[in-house]
């Protein structure tokens, strides 16, 4: 079973190494999708969506919004951005019915990139 909760948060960033308007300061409305999968435990819970979101504020939305990107991640492309939660919500989301499954990072409505566990190298 998969469970999944969305979060936004607003941040600037520049993209050093890329030749374009988005070399400039700029910034976005993220939208950050977090899925997990597992089995229900005996309150019937793949995770408590409350559980989860006190883990992605206080390992995430804490550090990056009203942020500059580029002190946190390099290049904060979307696919640099889904990299970095990922790897710092992977250990807290560890549990016995459950783990991190994908991390989405959307940069605008309409423009988004998955991290998958398998993407960890
Ligand atoms: N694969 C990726 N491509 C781009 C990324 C990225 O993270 N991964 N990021 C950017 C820039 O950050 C840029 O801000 C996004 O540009 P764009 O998609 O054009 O954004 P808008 O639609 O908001 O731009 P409009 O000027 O309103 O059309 C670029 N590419
Ligand atoms: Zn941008």
């Amino acid at each position: 079973m998969r469970l999944r909760r969305d979060f936004t948060f607003d941040a600037a960033h520049n993209l050093v190494a890329y030749h374009g308007k988005c070399e400039r300061l700029h910034g976005h409305t993220y939208r950050l999708g977090v899925t997990l999968e597992g089995t229900p435990d005996e309150e019937g819970m793949v995770l408590d969506f409350v559980e989860l979101k006190r883990i992605v504020r206080e390992q995430v939305l804490d550090q990056v919004d009203h942020a500059y990107l580029n002190d946190l991640v390099p290049q904060p492309t979307a696919e640099n951005l889904a990299r970095w939660a990922f790897q710092r919500l992977d250990a807290p989301l560890h549990r016995p019915h459950c783990r991190l499954t994908s991390v989405e990072v959307f940069e605008t409505a309409d423009s988004s990139v998955t991290f998958y566990r398998e993407d960890l190298s």
